[in-house]
């Protein structure tokens, strides 16, 4: 299973404090070194982490695939046609986010995600799209002519923080899923079951399967045992992890559990 590290909350930690430290473009020999496949960023249409300047240099520098996160909005798609990475992966966005909060509504958008896809195309550039599990999502991404699928793992993390770390006693308890623990024992087997299926479904119809958001050490354990996902892609846990570990052994404890 190949293993995309996103980088950007190393940008989130120079942001903290408006300064030119930690530079996101220096994580990019140390992911090689670590033996991971891929960088991910996600240049935010507010530019919270990652900007213009870092997104450039990370694509002419990195000696692996660069895959860039971005929303369907026109001044980014034509930021992405010039900056070139070797795979676009689409997401929705919405300002007032912490983070990425659902999957595209790839069918609601499926002519300005198809004409994407012709752009992109023509550039040689892949396209992912970012998707919620279900098999309506999976039907419409294949009918847009991406090559690639993320499934959203979001709900499944949120699901385990809730049921297997203090999140719950915490002040960033999720208010949905304060339930019992049966109940949302119950949950947690839907979510990794819709994930499997989903997987399953987007690989017969010849896409190829990532999955990611929210993924740790502990919760990853489960979806790499889905054979269908080829690839996952992991920021935030590897970068907390780092502030006690290092980066390069953070990575490599990661891609333990995954191969
Ligand atoms: C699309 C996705 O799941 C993540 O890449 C996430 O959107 C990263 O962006 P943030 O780091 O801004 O949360
Ligand atoms: N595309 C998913 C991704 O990059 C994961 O980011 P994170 O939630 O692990 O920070």
């Amino acid at each position: 299973m190949l293993l995309g590290i996103n980088i950007d909350h190393i940008a989130v930690l120079r942001e903290a404090r408006k300064v030119n430290d930690p530079d996101p473009l220096d994580a990019i020999s140390l992911v090689k070194r670590s033996g991971a496949d891929q960088i991910t960023i996600h240049l935010r249409e507010d530019r919270r982490h990652i900007n213009d300047d870092d997104a450039s240099k990370i694509i002419q520098n990195a000696q692996l695939p660069v895959n860039l996160e971005c929303s369907i909005n026109e001044e980014i798609i034509e930021k992405v046609l010039e900056l070139r990475p070797h795979r676009a992966t689409l997401v929705p966005e919405k300002r007032e986010e912490v983070t990425t909060e659902g999957g595209l509504d790839v069918y609601k958008n499926q002519t300005r995600i198809t004409d994407i896809a012709k752009r992109l195309a023509k550039e040689h550039i892949e396209l992912s799209l970012f998707i919620d599990p279900t098999s309506a999502m999976i039907e419409a991404s294949q009918q847009t002519g991406a090559q690639w699928v993320e499934l959203h793992t979001g709900l499944y993390a949120n699901i385990y923080a809730m049921l297997y770390s203090n999140l719950s006693r915490s002040a960033h308890s999720i208010k949905a899923l304060e339930l019992d623990r049966e109940s949302l024992h119950v949950k947690l087997i839907e979510a990794t079951h819709e994930l499997e299926m989903a997987a399953k479904y987007a690989h017969q119809l010849g896409l190829k399967v990532a999955a990611g958001h929210g993924l740790n050490y502990h919760n990853v354990k489960r979806i790499v045992q889905i054979k269908e996902i080829c690839e996952l892609n992991i920021g935030q846990s590897i970068i907390a992890r780092s502030v006690f570990v290092g980066f390069e052994s953070a990575i490599k404890e990661m891609l333990g559990l995954l191969r």
